[in-house]
């Protein structure tokens, strides 16, 4: 019997990236909705952020150098001057003995060059300031495009916005950010065994757990699930439900019905239509070697195994750069440097990917091997990430210094 036609992982993602499959098109949404989505452009900094020589105390401008040696003792003394007013600009030019209030945020005169925190301050009467405190030039003073250079990039084209990208954009004025289209993605659970959640099941069946956990990592990305449907083992439905979602989706993802049962109609689906073809029906990788990639005309359909573990794993592997390539997005892996606490085997020939949990011992990370078969959930809800062994290893030793790539994207 033929058993799967099996393609690398690396044969795999290079199907992926040479597949012209190319970005969505951009939309231009409103500051807080651009939250979790990929910029498409750079933004650059219209104005210096700050605008103008700002105060970071609440205090008086001064003169720095007329301050040295004031004391408690020996206080210096200063001309009262005025005010700088919150929100408006100041012209007037302080002069040599002169001292200006400005509160926090507010605009130093021009000629001051620090300023001196009002607790180290006294009135002496109306027009008289004692200042008890040296504050030499630039103390206390937020110079104009300290922060930010007018023209600087305030957030890079490809990088997910989050809360203190928003920050930045609000900053520099940012009411709208041309963001990339969410991917619709189609989520398909198989099987006849699958039970939605919220409704009893017998002896036997199961929940869907798939729909969820890919519905999720999904949307965790930025995509818009377009389609959340569950279909029994049944070829003509779950042809009608693949048909429907291609309507909507940019990707069609299955799960189970991708191994070499009899019941198993993914494959079979795929072909069934006109444009649809296996790209691989097998990929030399473990957990989920049963894995379907295909075409229908240019739409990708992956078909990921029935186990939830090897169908989160499958996920990162294969359908994030797929996704990353319809939303440019490069993603550092974050990856950390840990010690093996015992000997791994790898699978020769498959890329193996290993669950570990992370622990500190020390001043270093040590990782532990989980092992649980693959349907078990629990096997990635405890594990921290995953150690990569690629096609040619055999195993890895104890003590040996590994990188743990972690389960969650992580901001740089
Ligand atoms: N003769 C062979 N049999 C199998 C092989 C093989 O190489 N030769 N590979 C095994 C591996 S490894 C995996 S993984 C599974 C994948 O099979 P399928 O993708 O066809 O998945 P199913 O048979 O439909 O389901 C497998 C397992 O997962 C459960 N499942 C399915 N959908 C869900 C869901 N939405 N939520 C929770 N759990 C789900 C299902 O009940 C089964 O227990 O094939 C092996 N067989
Ligand atoms: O390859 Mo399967 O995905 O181990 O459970």
């Amino acid at each position: 019997m033929e058993f799967f036609k099996t393609l690398t992982l690396p044969q795999v993602l290079a199907h992926l990236t040479d597949s012209g499959i190319t970005a969505a098109h951009f939309e231009t949404v409103s500051l807080l909705d651009a939250l979790g989505r990929i910029a498409a452009s750079d933004c650059l900094a219209p104005e210096d952020m700050p605008m103008f020589d700002r105060s970071t105390v609440d205090g008086y401008a001064i003169i720095g150098r007329e301050s040295a040696g004031a004391s408690e003792a020996i206080p210096g003394f200063f001309q009262l001057a005025g005010e700088s007013l919150m929100g408006e600009a100041i012209e007037q030019q302080l002069q040599s003995g002169q001292a200006v209030y400005v509160p926090t945020g507010g605009m130093l005169p021009p000629g001051a060059d620090a300023m001196v925190m009002i607790e180290f301050t006294e009135k002496m009467d109306h027009e008289t300031l004692l200042v008890y405190k040296p504050s030499p030039p630039g103390a206390h003073i937020s110079y104009r495009g300290d922060d930010v250079r007018k023209g600087d990039i305030v957030v890079a084209a490809g990088r997910r916005i989050d809360s203190y990208d928003i920050g930045m954009l609000a900053g520099a004025g940012y009411d709208t950010v041309c963001v990339y289209r969410k991917p619709k993605v189609a989520v398909i659970s198989t099987g006849d065994e699958v039970r939605p959640v919220g409704e009893p099941i017998t002896f036997g069946q199961i929940y869907d757990v798939n729909g969820y956990t890919i519905s999720a990592r999904l949307l965790e990305l930025g995509c818009d699930v377009v389609e959340k449907a569950l279909v029994s083992d049944n070829y003509e439905m779950l042809r009608e439900t693949v048909e429907t979602s291609l309507a909507k989706a940019d990707i069609v993802i299955l799960s189970g019905g991708s191994s070499v049962g009899t019941r198993d109609f993914t494959a079979r689906v795929i072909e069934s239509f006109e444009g649809g073809r296996l790209i691989t029906h097998g990929i030399a990788i473990k957990p989920g070697k049963p894995t379907i990639v295909g075409k229908i005309d240019d739409k990708f359909i992956i078909g990921l195994p029935g186990h939830p573990a090897s169908a989160l794993i499958i996920f990162n592997a294969v359908v994030k750069p797929l996704i990353y390539q319809l939303m440019p997005h490069a993603p550092t892996p974050f990856v950390i440097e840990a010690l093996l606490s015992e000997n791994v085997h790898a699978s020769p020939g498959k890329d193996t990917f290993q669950m570990v949990q992370l622990y500190r011992e020390g001043s270093s990370w040590h990782c532990k091997p989980i092992y649980a078969k693959s349907g078990m959930m629990s096997l990635l809800a405890t594990a921290s990430g995953y150690i990569h062994m690629t096609n040619e290893k055999e195993g890895l030793s104890a003590g040996t210094a590994v990188d743990v790539y972690l389960l969650q994207e992580v901001r740089l």
